[in-house]
Parts: C-alpha cells; sequence; structure tokens
C-alpha cells in the first residue's frame, strides 16, 4: 500500500493533563486516491494530516510513505492550509512560481508552468495581481496552483476552504475535483464538513473525540461527477449522518 498508518498514537500534555490525540489509528491509502479525514473538532485530523505530511512525529506506532517512514516533511509532497499562505510582495505568477524557483527550474520553464496552472484554476489574467488584490477564494486557488506547480505526489489540505462563504466554497470544491482527476494525484484533505466529504471523497475516514480515533470508513461510489441533489449523494449523505449519531462504538467499516 502507498501510505500506511499502523497502530499511530499520539498523546499530548497539557497543563497537566493529557490529550489523546489519536488512539491506536490505522488506515492505508492507495495511490491516486482523494481521503478525506472528517470529524468533529478535537478527533485528531490535523494531528494525523500532521503526521503523514511530517510536521509531527507519533509517540508509537508507524507512518510510512512508500515503504519509507515519514520523519519530516518531504520536497515531493505539498501541504495548503486555511490561510493560503501567500507572499504579500509577490505578484500572483511569482508566488506559483516560488517552489519552482527552489526547485532551480529555469525562468521562462517556470512562467509556462505557472501559466499552465493558474489556467487550470481559473485564474488566467490575474497574473499581475497581489495577493491583497484578490479575494479569499482566489487567494486560495493561487495556493491550489502553486502547489500543483511542482508536480507533487501528494497534497495535503487542512481544512483549505474553511475560510470562505458557501458559494465560493462550492466552486472550489468542483474545481479540486476536476483537477484531482486530471491531475491524478493523491489528495488527503481534512474537513468537518459531511457534505464536503461527500462530494470529494473516494474514501472517507470518519473520526471521533476523546479519545481521537477513526469511527469507520466509508466508500463513497460516486464517480468523477457528483450532484450534490441527487440520490445517491443524498443517500451516502445521511449514512454518514447517521454514523455520526450513532451511539455504539463498534468499528464499521461501510460499502455503499
Ligand atoms: N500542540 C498541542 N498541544 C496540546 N494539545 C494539542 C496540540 N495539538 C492538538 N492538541 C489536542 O489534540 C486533540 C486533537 O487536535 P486536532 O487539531 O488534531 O483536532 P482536529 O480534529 O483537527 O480539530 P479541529 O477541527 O478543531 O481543527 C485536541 O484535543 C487538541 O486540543
Amino acid at each position: 500500500m502507498y501510505i500506511e498508518v499502523k497502530e499511530a498514537c499520539k498523546n499530548y500534555v497539557q497543563d497537566g493533563k493529557k490529550f489523546v490525540a489519536l488512539d491506536n489509528v490505522s488506515l492505508s491509502i492507495e495511490k491516486g486516491e482523494f481521503i478525506c479525514l472528517l470529524g468533529p473538532s478535537g478527533c485528531g485530523k490535523s494531528t494525523l494530516l500532521n503526521a503523514l505530511a511530517g510536521f509531527e512525529k507519533v509517540n508509537s506506532g508507524t507512518v510510512t510513505i512508500d515503504g519509507k517512514e515519514v520523519t519530516s516533511p518531504s520536497i515531493n509532497n505539498i501541504t495548503i492550509f486555511q490561510n493560503y499562505g501567500l507572499l504579500p510582495w509577490r505578484n500572483v505568477q511569482k508566488n506559483v512560481e516560488l517552489g519552482l524557483e527552489s526547485k532551480k527550474v529555469p525562468k521562462s520553464e517556470r512562467a509556462e508552468i505557472a501559466k499552465k496552472y493558474l489556467e487550470l484554476v481559473g485564474l488566467s489574467g490575474y497574473e499581475k495581481r497581489y495577493p491583497r488584490q484578490l479575494s479569499g477564494g482566489q487567494q486560495q486557488r493561487v495556493a491550489i496552483a502553486r502547489g500543483l506547480a511542482v508536480d507533487p505526489d501528494i497534497i495535503f489540505m487542512d481544512e483549505p476552504f474553511g475560510a470562505l462563504d458557501a458559494i465560493t466554497r462550492m466552486k472550489l470544491q468542483e474545481d479540486i475535483l476536476r483537477i484531482s482527476h486530471e491531475e491524478k494525484k493523491t489528495i488527503i484533505f481534512v474537513t468537518h464538513d459531511i457534505e464536503e466529504a461527500v462530494f470529494l471523497a473516494d474514501r472517507i475516514v470518519v473520526m471521533m473525540a476523546d479519545p481521537g480515533r477513526i469511527k469507520s470508513i466509508v466508500k463513497v461510489p460516486l464517480g468523477e461527477h457528483r450532484n450534490r441533489t441527487g440520490e445517491n449523494f443524498l443517500y451516502v449523505r445521511d449514512r454518514i449522518f447517521e454514523l455520526f449519531n450513532m451511539k455504539t462504538d463498534e468499528y464499521i467499516e461501510y460499502y455503499i
């Protein structure tokens, strides 16, 4: 399996009190999968993502990518956060070229690549603008173009659309779904929004808090084009709602 988490545990001690952020979490992910980590606040979504991305180490258990243990962030992967992380003194094009500069890609090639990905995220014509001259949704598009430009193996996304209004958010969800099929990337996406997860994921990892753990893993057999009001979509969404309402604590592997 491409990505393997085996019996991972992560504890934090805060003011003398122990929080179990991840309690014996195991998860396997195939190359090219779109995985959503879904659950309420504090269930360990970001902790799991950070362990996968190499920002944090687990206390016990293992995290491997392509057979190698993850000990630090890899330049082959990128992470996109809620706050866009653009450099305010660089225009859109220069922001997208950032990762390419550190990879020593020649100038003309950088411009070509930036053009391609700005087109892919629908921002052709915005090259010379600065981040402050863009809406939140446009800034996040630039961040996505910048991430894709370095041709990463894995894209980690931590609530990337959390700060956006509902309509912009839906538009970006459509774009990232399309891009994920066009670019065939492995994407691990953190959200607490059930509909967002059903709209995007091949599989949804449903997590619960205190201690942070995986409750179930739900396959989403909805294909490349998803309709938020379609019968199948609503069916999957309702199954997930039910999972969150269930009182029992047993682990269920769900195949819809
Ligand atoms: N650096 C830290 N120090 C102490 N406790 C932490 C730290 N980071 C996370 N925690 C605790 O670990 C638990 C899991 O946190 P995590 O951020 O992974 O949750 P989450 O599911 O991503 O939540 P949210 O949706 O609110 O971001 C929480 O109880 C949190 O308070």
